[in-house]
């Protein structure tokens, strides 16, 4: 049994603290609202994030972030992108020795475009990082929390962590492989969230499967061109994280990206449907990255800008897809078969 401390209270830290509770580890789950841990401690449930779900009572709530850490083996990270910095800078006060580092956000940094393995090294110290692992693929936490079959993948650069973080967290219910391609596991898992919301504003516009199909498909082929550029394994974008994340995300009522994206289908503005969420919608400001990525490394991503134009420039959604739809022809197999043919070969 391991002191496993995950940080974050919403739908996937809940989700995740639920797994390792049923692997028989002690947890301590840290959220900032008083509110919410009492619920936790008292009645064992998390009922804004995970409705109808009983927590084990192996899952202790706590406000303190000198207590959920003190003496941990490891550290989950699941809040949202935004939040990662101002948590980090907590969890460095109270930790003196190496410790094992899981993060489970999705999301890239607008302007520094850094990954959240990054700046999570940027604001954790070497002293007390054993290893960052990223554990990402397709699993909405409300079908983990009810125990449904699902895969994921743990990815690091320290092969032996990804083992170690996999062993933490498999189960009958829960299957974990590993990587070692980081780059490729977390831009797939946060570029698929861009593609979502794009997703849920076709089907907002009452566009069919057709639609949805081309955009989980050509989706699929701007993540692979950046992530490329950027050093992945253009075939990790084939994996759980890549081609799994993305089907389950563009295709679930459970995603946030894609409900989110539905509303702005149906014509509601941004603020508004950011107001309605009440969760995390990582999507917005991953495009908001991406976009600049693009720019920056001149990679083509239509996709990506047309969404961008949607949702920072005011762009009516049908005409950001009629856009997309009257671009100049071109060809299917571009630069990525290219890629993809010499790793194979
Ligand atoms: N939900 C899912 O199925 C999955 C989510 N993910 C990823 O996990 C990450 C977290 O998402 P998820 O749990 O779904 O998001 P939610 O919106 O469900 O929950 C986010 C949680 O983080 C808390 N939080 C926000 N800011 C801070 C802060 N500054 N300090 C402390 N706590 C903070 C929120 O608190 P408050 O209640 O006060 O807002 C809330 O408890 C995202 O990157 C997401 O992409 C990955 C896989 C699956
Ligand atoms: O990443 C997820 C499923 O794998 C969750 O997606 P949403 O954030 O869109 O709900």
């Amino acid at each position: 049994m391991k002191k496993i401390a995950v940080l974050g209270a919403g739908s996937w830290g809940t989700a995740l603290a639920m797994v390792l509770a049923d692997n028989g580890h002690e947890v301590r789950l840290w959220g900032h609202k008083e509110a919410q841990i009492k619920e936790i401690n008292e009645f064992h449930t998390n009922i804004k994030y995970l409705q109808n779900i009983k927590l084990s009572n192996m899952i202790i709530g706590y406000t303190s972030m000198k207590e959920a850490v003190n003496q941990v083996d490891a550290v989950v990270l699941a809040v949202p992108t935004k939040a990662m910095r101002e948590v980090c800078q907590q969890v460095r006060e109270y930790l003196s020795t190496p410790t094992l580092f899981v993060h489970v956000s999705k999301g890239i940094e607008p302007d520094t475009h850094l990954r959240v393995s990054e700046l999570i090294e940027e604001e954790l110290p070497e002293s007390i990082r054993e290893a960052v692992v990223v554990l990402s693929g397709p699993s909405h936490a409300e079908e983990v929390s009810l125990r449904q079959p699902t895969t994921v993948t743990a990815a690091s650069l320290n092969a032996e962590a990804a083992e170690k973080v996999q062993d933490l967290f498999i189960n009958q219910h829960f299957r974990v492989y590993t990587n070692t391609d980081v780059v490729g596991v977390e831009i797939g898992g946060s570029l698929k969230n861009i593609i979502a919301l794009a997703a849920g504003i076709t089907d907002g516009l009452g566009y069919g499967d057709n639609a949805k199909a081309a955009l989980i498909t050509r989706g699929l082929a701007e993540i692979a061109r950046l992530g490329s550029c950027l050093g992945a394994n253009p075939l990790t974008f084939l994996g759980l994280t890549g081609m799994g994340d993305l089907i389950v995300t563009c295709t679930s009522v459970h995603s946030r990206n894609w409900r989110a994206g539905n509303m702005l289908g149906k014509g509601m503005k941004l603020e508004e449907v950011l107001e309605n969420m009440g969760m995390v919608v990582e999507g917005v400001r991953t495009t908001k990255a991406a976009y600049q990525l693009s720019k920056k490394l001149q990679v083509k991503m239509p996709l990506t800008s047309a969404l961008y134009h949607v949702l920072f420039d005011d762009v009516n959604p049908k005409d950001a897809v009629d856009e997309l739809m009257n671009r100049s022809k071109t060809t299917e197999l571009d630069d990525l078969s290219k890629l993809l043919g010499e790793r194979i070969r």
